[in-house]
């Protein structure tokens, strides 16, 4: 099964032509393929494939084999695959994902790639989309959830998929290993959710680390970026638009007027190969 490895931001995926290979059990591939002892090593596996209502369709397994609704780092990687490898000449190309339509555009300056731009889509705020147990039309702005004997202010925002974000004054005391797991289990979150711990700098620029639903603590998380961006705005935090400064580098997402989140950075191809089992 031949692969392209890539990596938003080190935020790092195994990518398949999905109209090239026949896959029986994705769950399974995508463990294998994800382990970094016995496979390839990667956050992820995403299936691209000739889209019905879109260019093209996109699925996300987690390095744990579970199946994600949506991801911001894969789609620029996926759009910078797609176009260098003449499977479309369109710049700005539409992906389906189980999270909905997502529209990255490749941006060139001098005719040389200079980033990567995502029309991530609206914030979903109500407990019933994040989702998360409670009154379904409420929404969550810093409230307490207590975990191992401590208090966690959470706000929680879906990008299409949930995240449970929570400020703190130094991201780097936290014990994300620890603390990672118990909130993405949390029972407050029927389908998981992966976790953001947020400093806020200025109005303009936050520091996050992100402990992800299926993978662990990640270098970098597009959606978790946007929906840290929410969050920052919701609590009065920031501007609608910052620099969110992750463990393997800088994402610039800004929430638009028209409710749309929209998110810029790198795509890298690291290598391409032939998986044998
Ligand atoms: N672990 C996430 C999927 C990958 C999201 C992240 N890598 C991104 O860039 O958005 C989930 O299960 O919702």
């Amino acid at each position: 099964m031949e692969f392209s490895k890539w990596h938003g931001l080190g935020n790092d995926f195994i990518l398949v032509n999905g109209s090239k290979e026949t896959i029986s059990n994705y769950q399974q591939l995508a463990t294998q393929l994800c382990n970094r002892h016995f496979g390839v090593g990667a956050d992820g596996l995403v299936i691209v494939s000739p889209g019905d209502s879109a260019d093209f369709n996109m699925r996300i397994f987690n390095s744990d084999g579970s199946e994600a609704d949506m991801c911001g780092n894969a789609t620029r990687c996926v759009a910078r695959y797609v176009y260098e490898n003449g499977m479309t000449d369109k710049t700005t190309i539409t992906l389906s994902t189980l999270a909905g339509i997502i529209t990255p555009e490749l941006l060139f300056r001098d005719a040389v790639l200079e980033t990567v731009k995502v029309d991530m889509g609206e914030p979903r705020l109500t407990r019933k989309k994040i989702p998360m147990t409670g009154n379904p039309d409420e929404q969550v702005i810093n409230i307490p959830i207590t975990v191992n004997n401590s208090v966690y202010n959470v706000t929680a925002v879906s990008m299409g998929n949930p995240h449970c974000i929570i400020f703190v004054d130094d991201v780097e005391s936290i014990n994300l290993t620890v603390i990672g797991p118990l909130l993405e289990t949390h029972s407050f979150f029927p389908r998981k959710t992966n976790v953001e711990f947020v400093q806020v700098i200025d109005r303009n620029t936050v520091r996050m680390r992100v402990w992800e639903r299926g993978a662990g603590i990640t270098q970098a998380c597009g959606t978790g970026a946007c929906a840290t961006l929410v969050a920052s705005v919701l609590n009065g935090h920031t501007e609608r638009q910052a620099v969110i400064k992750l463990d393997g580098g800088d994402l610039y997402v800004e929430w638009g007027a028209d409710n749309h989140l929209s998110m810029s950075g790198p795509a890298v191809e690291v290598f391409r190969g032939k998986f044998l089992l």
